[in-house]
């Protein structure tokens, strides 16, 4: 591979893409038929879909910048969190949870740039299962049952995982790559082969067999990062009935006098204020955190939160209620024997061969996002019933805290606890299992903090309010230990890394059940699946802000479409029942318009 013409390959890859990103329009009209805010993973979908329509006019509204290529390389996703793509959230400090880090609070990054949470994402691309949408239908949400939502589902997908590409599962026709990563390390093989020996069945997690073992599928296309602008939004630049206007934060909307129908948005771009009106709908796909958020300083929202901060409640509606989020006990670590090749940052630095390799074919590890490279997703109650519904997921990393300086800042640690607990592995070749709750119990809020649209929202998890979501992550971690005993993990020389959590010896000895709640009471990850804060239910459902037809109950012209419509969390990754919640979301607003829609 010759350096020179690598990194010109890049550079050129880079330009190509800046230029297919629909540029930013510098001047407004005053009026559009919808407009869209957030240019996230729905955000991007919805403006393709209506933008179809070719008498429709819409504008996509984004907070952050553009997507740049160095965001495209998979390896390096933990880093964006540290640029101005994040709106680098964190939440309230509890003793509960989070409790290891400092000042005991979780970051809970966000995507703020064309392509939102995509960008920032592992792009670990896994849907959720029948029993998850049939529960959405079964409180009441017309349409999006399993057999509803799998042909939108098909629809996203252009699948590139021969071995698993049944058509009755998976689609070859949509906007948004899926492929395998191009590059597995060796001890991913080896973990994938001992839960094939503990009795996990290898198989689609997307398809037949939704509690399984396997390699990650991603959103990806050829080794890069396939997010919802490089998916929706680059193959339709140049559309013109679509404007983008970036850098621009919505502060608020705008309702008719009677208050029940809405207007339009106001919005601040490069410090001026504008105002602009939808004749149709706006759309808020701003994301589980700033979707109620621009609803709260809107007036609609919990009233006696409104009233304390002297907001005026234009409709009494549970806003912000219902926050889900997955979580993993973090820094479970695994030494293993030294490998001729690792996911390290001091590894690749001093191969910079690695980096080149990828700049000019997309292979190599710098095509492994984050470390992340295979999963288990298991029913703890029926281990190894593949056709089970899972409620937890053990999710491999060929990578390790220690292999990287910034890791312990991306998930804000304590520096002392850090230091005494991890500080001993030195440069020792690890990896990590997230053991992850699917189905939490317990529910968090998001509240607003003042009336100012830029000061961050009060984040409250709430993460292990019920004691079994703690003693289910337990389980989760003694199954990560057996894995690690299988004899394909023994022929690397796999062990738990033991040095204790000094804090949590006084529960009970290292590996105790004991233990280990501390341990993951300590170190709580989120998995950044924050969802479900405009509940959608029926009218008479007290906890429900927005109908299955995802319209904000109560007020003309405005819904919801992003994460925060999820009634209950699915046992899934995020990302992919997004888009899902996008596509179809985007049907039924030509469908209520009387245009013509294609599933
Ligand atoms: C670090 C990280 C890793 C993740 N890893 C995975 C993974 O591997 N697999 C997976 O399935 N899921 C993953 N997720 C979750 C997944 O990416 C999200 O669930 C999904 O992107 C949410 O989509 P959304 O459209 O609801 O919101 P977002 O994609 O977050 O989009 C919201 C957009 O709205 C914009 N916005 C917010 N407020 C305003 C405002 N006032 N005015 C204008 N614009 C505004 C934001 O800047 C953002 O661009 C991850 C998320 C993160 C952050």
């Amino acid at each position: 591979i010759n350096p020179i013409t690598s990194f010109m390959n890049f550079v050129e890859e880079g330009t190509r893409q800046l230029d297919d990103e629909p540029p930013d329009q510098a001047r407004l009209l005053t009026e559009y038929d919808f407009i869209v805010v957030g240019a996230g993973t729905a955000g991007c979908v919805i403006a393709n879909r209506l933008t179809e329509v070719p008498d429709w006019k819409v504008l996509l509204i984004e907070a952050g910048v553009n997507e740049n290529y160095v965001m495209d390389i998979p390896l390096v996703a933990n880093y964006l969190q540290f640029t101005e793509a994040n709106w680098k959230y964190k939440t309230q400090p509890s003793n509960r949870y989070c409790a290891g880090f400092d000042n005991k609070q979780c970051h809970w990054p966000r995507g703020k740039v064309v392509g939102g949470s995509s960008v920032l994402n592992y792009m670990i691309y896994t849907r959720g299962s029948q029993p998850d949408y049939d529960n959405w239908r079964g409180m009441g949400n017309e349409g999006w049952g399993w057999d509803e939502v799998l042909p939108y589902f098909k629809k996203i997908e252009n699948f590139q995982i021969p071995s698993f590409n049944n058509s009755k599962y998976h689609g070859n026709k949509g906007y948004l790559n899926v492929e395998h990563a191009p590059f597995r390390t060796p001890v991913s093989k080896a973990w994938v082969k001992g839960a094939q020996q503990l009795g996990f069945k290898y198989g689609d997690h997307n398809g037949e067999n939704p509690a399984s073992v396997s390699f990650l599928q991603l959103s990806m296309k050829n080794g890069t990062r396939h997010s919802s602008s490089r998916a929706y939004l680059h193959p339709i630049n140049g559309r013109k009935n679509l404007h983008v206007s970036k850098a621009s934060m919505v502060t608020k909307l705008i309702f008719d006098e009677t208050k029940t129908k809405v207007l339009g948005v106001e919005l601040e771009k490069h410090g001026m204020k504008y105002k602009i009106l939808a004749n149709k709908e706006v759309i808020l796909s701003a994301g589980a955190l700033n979707t109620p958020q621009i609803l709260m300083l809107s007036g609609i929202g919990p009233k006696q939160h409104l009233d304390s901060l002297k907001i005026e409640v234009v409709k009494d509606l549970p806003v912000g209620y219902n926050l889900m989020d997955h979580i993993a006990a973090g820094g479970l670590q695994f030494i293993v024997r030294p490998q001729n090749l690792s996911l390290s940052t001091r590894y690749v630095l001093n191969h910079l061969d690695i980096v080149f390799k990828w700049m000019k074919t997309h292979k190599g590890p710098l095509s492994v996002p984050g470390g992340c490279e295979a999963l288990v997703f298991t029913d703890l109650k029926d281990k190894f019933n593949p056709k089970a519904w899972p409620d937890m997921e053990l999710l491999f990393i060929g990578s390790s805290l220690n292999a990287d300086p910034l890791l312990q800042y991306n998930f804000n640690f304590d520096k002392n606890i850090y230091s005494d607990t991890f500080g001993p592995m030195g440069n020792a070749d690890a990896f990590m299992v997230f053991p992850m709750l699917m189905r939490p119990k317990s529910k968090g809020r998001v509240m607003l903090q003042s009336r100012n649209p830029k000061a961050p929202p009060i984040l409250i998890p709430n993460y292990f309010e019920y004691e079994e979501d703690l003693k289910k992550i337990v389980e989760g971690m003694k199954l990560a230990v057996q894995i690690s005993r299988q004899p394909a993990m023994r022929a690397i020389g796999a062990k738990l890394y033991d040095v204790p959590i000094e804090d949590c010896l006084k529960y009970g000895p290292f590996g105790s059940d004991e233990y280990f709640a501390c341990h993951a009471q300590m170190f709580t990850f989120t998995i950044y699946h924050q969802s479900g804060t405009c509940k959608m239910g029926v009218a008479d459902d007290p906890s429900s802000v927005i109908d299955s037809r995802l319209r904000v109950h109560g007020i003309e012209r405005l819904r919801v479409i992003d994460a925060s419509v999820m009634p209950e969390i699915v046992a899934s990754h995020t990302n992919a029942p997004v888009y899902m919640i996008a596509e179809k979301g985007s049907d039924i607003i030509k469908e209520d318009w009387n245009r013509f829609y294609t599933i």
